[in-house]
């Protein structure tokens, strides 16, 4: 299951990302909002606890930038969020950083390349690397 939420800034950009899982087949919780003036940090705990739960295995979240909702996210034990706005971003850190969320800026990038970022982060395992695994752990401690 994979979890998903925006604020207004990342409505649009939520529509088509959700119009690709959709298309694939995979299961999503849409956690909010609906299109109308809201606080992001609301949304990235709302997305943050599904994953910290073990209700939903990865996230995606987004608003005008990224950069607020990733800030918020990464707030939370377990979490590790990658802002991306590329696709060589998006696959090397669920390679090297094990990240559960993506965070995009819906005023950032179109709607082609961010369905292209999703697709990249979702589809692309962590390395099981040592020293990635090492690194990740000196994060959490
Ligand atoms: O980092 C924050 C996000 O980009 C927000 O989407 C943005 O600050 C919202 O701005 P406004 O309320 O002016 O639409």
């Amino acid at each position: 299951m994979i979890a998903i939420g925006c604020d207004h800034g990342g409505y649009e950009l939520k529509l088509e990302i959700i119009k690709y899982l959709e298309e694939k087949g995979l299961e999503y919780k849409d956690f909010g909002c609906d299109g109308e003036s809201v606080d992001y940090p609301i949304y990235a705990k709302k997305v943050g606890q599904a994953i910290i739960d073990g209700e939903c295995e990865k996230g995606i979240l987004i608003c005008g930038t990224g950069i607020g909702i990733s800030i918020a996210a990464n707030k939370m034990k377990g979490i590790r969020c990658a802002l991306c706005s590329d696709c060589f971003s998006a696959e090397a850190t669920r390679l090297h950083n094990d990240t559960n969320i993506v965070a995009l800026g819906g005023r950032v990038v179109g709607p082609g390349l961010g369905v292209k970022i999703v697709d990249t982060f979702l589809n692309t395992p962590f390395s099981e690397d040592e020293r990635h695994k090492r690194r990740i752990a000196l994060i959490e401690e």
